[in-house]
């Protein structure tokens, strides 16, 4: 007797796709065959439908506690769930304090544990004056770490500041001894900062002159001095949402040299280009910045020639008025709302418009950083594994709405634009926490991941 059964998909296995059942008992994957004839308490038809393994997004911001207007992790953890994803790890930073000590990580936890429809871990962040913090958050169970090179400076006490050189050295250091990642955000911080304060000056603010203000160079500067630092130090790397072809090559040259490093980027650097911001105004404001049309077709090809290694959504949300309140792009908060079309979105340009194979999409969104993250239940459809599934339908068109979006706050970049891929059911752990009729199902089941 199987707890659930999925029956006549095209399941994604690690290197082919197959017509096969699913057989799922407590909680993990128990049984993939031809045809399951045995009783289940659940049966799924999932005819004409792609059933691959949930996007692992290791790249999220809840800012409970502390911003909890911005996002929560009741209402984040939702539209995770309604857009395929099964697990994410949370970033240490836009929460207040950020999850830069035990004690704030503590206050994370006690947030967490209660709300969350998918399962989840944390980042521990690394800022100048942390460095004995790093080992007591890494025998808390955080599954890497964060840092910014770009500029990040608040007023406000324990929000999240970027380090300087120093601190990168030794926190690196302290890491590789810890056998912990670092997952840098790398822009040139000083450059970009004094830059955006010239253009501002200047009248030049609008969405084609942002990507100016923060030229491609200042990213593979700081991607080149974290791999220079990485490789001195030994520390495992990890650089994020990366947004520029020639900082891919400087991080593949390295890796060929020994570092051991990996890259992700995220679907708004395809989904969209500096072009498209003119239109989209704010909402589709990040950093680093959408690259305008030439550039953005060279990331394309880095994704599909394979040299990036996963997609997160950076959710990075963020009350209406932040966006709004300013009239030019170069003051508005930066960071989009995308973790609810993350695995559409993405299905429809690169597998359906661009040719990406359905397994190397699924080692993209899940395979791959469940991976590095040690995640070892996770990121594939294999017998033993955690039974987190998707199905996903290539037939279905939709329009991204705003009373669809179950982030706190209903804006985004995508809104309005038509996807033609849909994700119709969601389950973790053999439980179906999201289905495109029914929406949310059940109670918040996600479990905390560990190191
Ligand atoms: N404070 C943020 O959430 N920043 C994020 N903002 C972006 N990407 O625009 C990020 O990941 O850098
Ligand atoms: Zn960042
Ligand atoms: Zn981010």
């Amino acid at each position: 007797m199987f707890d659930l059964i999925i029956k006549n998909g095209n399941v994604v296995l690690s290197d082919t796709v197959k017509k096969v059942d699913i057989g799922i008992k407590n909680e993990k994957i128990s049984c993939i065959a031809e045809e399951i004839t045995e009783d289940a308490k659940q049966v799924i038809d999932a005819n004409g439908q792609y059933v691959m393994p949930g996007m692992i997004d290791t790249h999220v911001h809840i800012s409970e506690p502390g911003r909890t207007e911005w996002e929560g992790f009741e209402t984040g953890s939702k539209a995770l769930a309604a857009g395929g994803t099964t697990s994410y790890v949370e970033m240490p930073l836009n929460a207040l304090p950020a999850t830069t000590n035990k004690k704030a990580l503590d206050l994370k936890l006690e947030a967490a544990k209660t709300q969350n429809y998918v399962d989840y871990g944390f980042y521990g962040g690394l800022i100048p004056d942390n460095l004995e913090d790093l080992k007591e958050l890494s025998d808390a169970g955080v599954l890497a770490f964060k840092c910014f090179l770009s500029n990040i400076t608040s007023e406000i006490p324990d929000d999240f500041v970027n380090v300087d050189d120093y601190t990168l050295y030794k926190g690196m250091q302290k890491l590789a001894e810890l056998d912990q990642i670092l997952c840098i955000h790398a822009e040139n911080p000083s450059v970009t900062s004094k830059l955006e304060e010239e253009f501002i000056r200047e009248g030049k603010t609008s969405a084609m002159d942002y990507p100016d203000a923060r030229p491609v160079f200042t990213e593979v500067e700081a991607v080149q001095r974290a791999l220079l630092f990485a490789k001195e130090t030994g520390c495992k790397l990890h650089i994020v949402h990366i947004s520029t072809s020639e900082a891919v090559q400087a991080i593949l040259k390295a890796r060929s040299e020994g570092v051991d490093v990996t890259v992700e980027s995220c679907p708004h650097y395809f989904a969209m280009s500096a072009e498209d911001v003119e239109e989209i105004g704010a909402y589709a404001k990040c950093q680093p910045p959408l690259r305008k049309k030439a550039d953005h077709e060279k990331l394309w090809d880095e994704l599909l020639n394979g040299n990036i290694d996963w997609l997160t959504s950076d959710h990075s949300p963020c009350t209406e008025d932040l966006k709004l309140e300013s009239d030019n792009l170069f003051t508005a908060w930066g960071g989009i709302s995308g973790a609810q079309n993350n695995v559409d979105l993405m299905f429809d340009l690169a597998v359906k418009q661009r040719g990406l194979s359905v397994n190397r999409f699924v080692e993209l969104i899940a395979t791959t950083p469940a991976k590095r993250f040690n995640l070892s239940n996770k990121g594939e459809i294999t017998v033993g594994k955690d039974a987190d599934i998707i199905l996903v339908d290539p037939e279905q068109s939709y329009v991204v709405k705003r009373e669809d979006l179950y982030y706190k706050n209903k804006h985004s970049a995508y809104e309005g634009r038509k996807i033609d891929c849909r994700v119709t059911k969601t389950i973790v752990r053999g439980n179906v926490v999201y289905d495109l009729n029914e929406g949310i199902i059940g109670e918040p089941i996600g479990k905390l991941m560990t190191k």
